[in-house]
């Protein structure tokens, strides 16, 4: 039994040594999925110490195997390995738990975000405004709403087709989007229509912003494929827009939504290509 002891020892501590490592390329994986900045640091230090750990469990089993002779000399050994496993089965599970969160965060981007245009969504819109109304109502802030319409839409889909109407939209949700502040919020409301939610802004405001947007628009040619072999062509929209506020009388979404659509309404009705406020 005794001649085995040694054989045992670092037995245990090299098949630890070698847990360890495979635990090191975990943590890898782990800093790879990570963005960088202060906890990304710190998996590579917790890596430099698994490294560490790796040569000082090498260096032990030359050493145990030289000085186990009785049977309880085996008790070291068998806490290297026992730690070596527990490093391994926490590193395993951090990459699952990593890689379960950022797919959790790919969902829920995904549930949110258009896929024609890369915005917000109108189940984004409804979650981020009711929760915008109440935040106002709460703090007395003003909050305003422009609701966005391209004027003639149809036209572009019938004379060029749908993928350019799609493409139409990419490129006016861009440049609205490129328009706005930080702290303002684009989304598609459906087909056509944008949805931009101004958190702290009047109605006098938002207004001067809608003018803006719809010049911008107005100004704006989207370079699109010419039919089989001809030269690119460019293709001209406007919009119109209706704007509103929270105020006494108007106090949730629905009436918002509901006040911004009378108000874009009126702006069609006008001639298009108009800014409107209800
Ligand atoms: N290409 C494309 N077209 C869409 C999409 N969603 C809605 N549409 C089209 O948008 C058009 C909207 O037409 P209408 O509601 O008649 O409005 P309009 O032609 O813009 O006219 P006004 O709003 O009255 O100025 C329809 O032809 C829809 O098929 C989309 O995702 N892609």
């Amino acid at each position: 039994m005794s001649e085995i002891l040694p054989f045992l020892g670092s037995g245990l501590i090299i098949f630890g040594a070698f847990l360890l490592a495979i635990a090191m390329t975990l943590v890898w994986k782990i800093i790879g999925l990570l963005p960088k900045g202060r906890l990304q640091h710190s998996w590579f230090f917790l890596l430099l110490l698994i490294l560490f750990f790796v040569i000082s469990y090498c260096l032990y089993a030359k050493y145990s195997y030289v000085n186990i002779s009785v049977t309880a000399d085996i008790v070291v050994p068998i806490i290297f390995f026992l730690g070596a496993i527990f490093v391994y089965i926490v590193c395993n599970l951090s990459l699952k738990t990593t890689r379960d969160i950022m797919q959790i965060y790919i969902l829920k981007q995904e549930n949110n975000t258009d896929p024609l245009t890369g915005i917000f969504n109108r189940r984004y819109l409804d979650n981020y405004l009711n929760k915008e109304t109440t935040k106002a109502q709460s703090f007395t802030l003003p909050l305003s709403v422009c609701l966005i319409d391209i004027d003639h839409f149809k036209n572009i889909n019938d004379n060029y087709g749908h993928p350019v109407g799609d493409l139409v939209l990419k490129s006016i949700a861009k440049n609205i989007k490129e328009s706005l502040r930080d702290s303002d919020v684009l989304t598609r409301y459906g087909g056509e229509e944008f949805v931009v939610v101004l958190p702290g802004t009047q109605v006098s405001t938002s207004y001067k912003l809608a003018e803006r947007l719809r010049k911008n628009i107005e100004s704006l040619q989207v370079a699109i494929p010419g039919k089989s072999g001809q030269n690119e062509l460019t293709v001209k929209v406007t919009i119109s827009i209706g704007v509103t506020e929270l105020s006494l009388e108007c106090k949730d979404y629905m009436c918002l939504i509901k006040n911004a659509d009378t108000a874009l309404y009126r702006a069609k009705n006008n001639g298009r290509n108009q800014v409107f406020i209800c």
